[in-house]
C-alpha cells in the first residue's frame, strides 16, 4: 500500500491518468491511493495568490512558500520519515532505481510547481528531495508527478498483473528489451525466429539475452558499463561485437 498526496494548483490535471487503467485499477484494490491538494485552497489573500514576483526583479514568477507551507500542515507529512518530493528539473534525474527505492515507502508527498521557480524556502525547509524527469522544461510539474506516480505505483505487489513482469522489467536488469513476438507466426511474409517457436527453453533464454546485449550494445552501451556482466554474458557480448548474425 502506498499513499500519494500530490498538490498542485491544478488537480484536475490528474484526473484521467489516474482515472484509468492500471493506476483506477490499483486505487480500487486499495493498492495505492492519491489524494490531490490544490494549494490555493491554502492561500489566505483576496486573490488566492499561490505565484509572486521575485525579490531582486527579474522576468518569471515564483511558487510562494506560505501556501505550500500550509498545505504541507495540513496533510501532516513528518519530514523526516515521508519523502518530500518537489519535481523540479534541477532534481535528481529520476530512473527506474529511484522508482524502486520510492517503492518502499508508505508514504510520498509531490509538490508541483507551475511557474519558472520556487521561493528557495520551498527546496530548503519544506521538500526534502528534488526529482526531475529528465533534463527538459515543462510548464509545471504535473507530468513529472504522473511519471513518478505511475512508475512507483507498478513496482507496488499485486499492482500489474502477473509478479514477475515488473522484476523483468529490462531495465530492472539494466538491460533493454529483447525482441518480443506474438501470433500468428507468419504476417504478410513476416516471421517469428525459429529459436522462439521451439520450445526449447533454454536456447530461448540464452538468444533472448544475447539480444538484449547486443540491442543494449548498440542503443545503449553506456548502459553496458554499469552491468556485472557473467562469463556467459562476455561470451555473447564478443559474438555480438564481432557482428555474428546469430
Ligand atoms: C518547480 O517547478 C519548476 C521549477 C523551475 C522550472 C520549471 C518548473 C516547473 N516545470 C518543470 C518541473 C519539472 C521538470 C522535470 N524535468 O522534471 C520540468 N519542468
Amino acid at each position: 500500500m502506498i499513499r500519494f498526496d500530490i498538490l498542485s494548483t491544478f488537480p484536475e490535471m490528474f484526473d484521467s491518468p489516474f482515472g484509468s487503467s492500471l493506476l483506477k485499477k490499483a486505487q480500487e484494490k486499495g493498492l495505492v491511493q492519491i489524494r490531490l491538494h490544490n494549494i490555493r485552497d491554502y492561500t489566505e489573500d483576496r486573490h488566492r495568490m499561490t505565484d509572486d514576483a521575485p525579490y531582486g526583479g527579474g522576468g518569471g514568477m515564483l511558487m510562494k512558500v506560505e501556501p505550500v507551507d500550509k498545505a504541507l500542515r495540513e496533510i501532516g507529512a513528518d519530514r523526516e520519515a515521508v519523502p518530500i518530493i518537489l519535481l523540479t528539473p534541477q532534481g535528481q534525474v529520476f530512473n527506474q532505481g529511484v522508482a524502486e527505492e520510492l517503492s518502499a515507502h508508505s508514504r510520498i508527498v509531490l509538490l508541483c510547481g507551475h511557474y519558472e521557480g520556487v521561493d528557495e524556502r520551498i527546496r530548503t525547509k519544506l521538500a526534502n528531495r528534488e526529482i526531475s524527469i529528465g533534463d527538459y522544461v515543462l510548464t509545471g510539474g504535473e507530468l513529472p508527478a504522473m511519471v513518478l506516480v505511475d512508475a512507483v505505483s507498478r513496482l507496488v505487489p499485486g499492482v500489474l498483473g502477473n509478479a514477475e513482469s515488473a522484476s523483468a522489467d529490462s531495465l530492472s536488469f539494466g538491460l533493454l528489451e529483447y525482441p518480443q513476438y506474438t501470433r500468428p507466426s507468419e504476417y504478410r511474409g513476416w516471421g517469428v525466429p525459429e529459436v522462439l517457436l521451439s520450445g526449447h527453453h533454454k536456447l530461448i533464454t540464452s538468444w533472448r539475452r544475447k539480444e538484449a546485449l547486443k540491442r543494449t550494445w548498440l542503443r545503449r552501451p553506456d548502459l553496458i558499463e554499469k552491468l556485472d556482466l557473467t562469463e556467459e554474458d562476455r561470451k555473447l557480448l564478443r559474438e555480438v561485437m564481432q557482428g555474428d548474425p546469430e
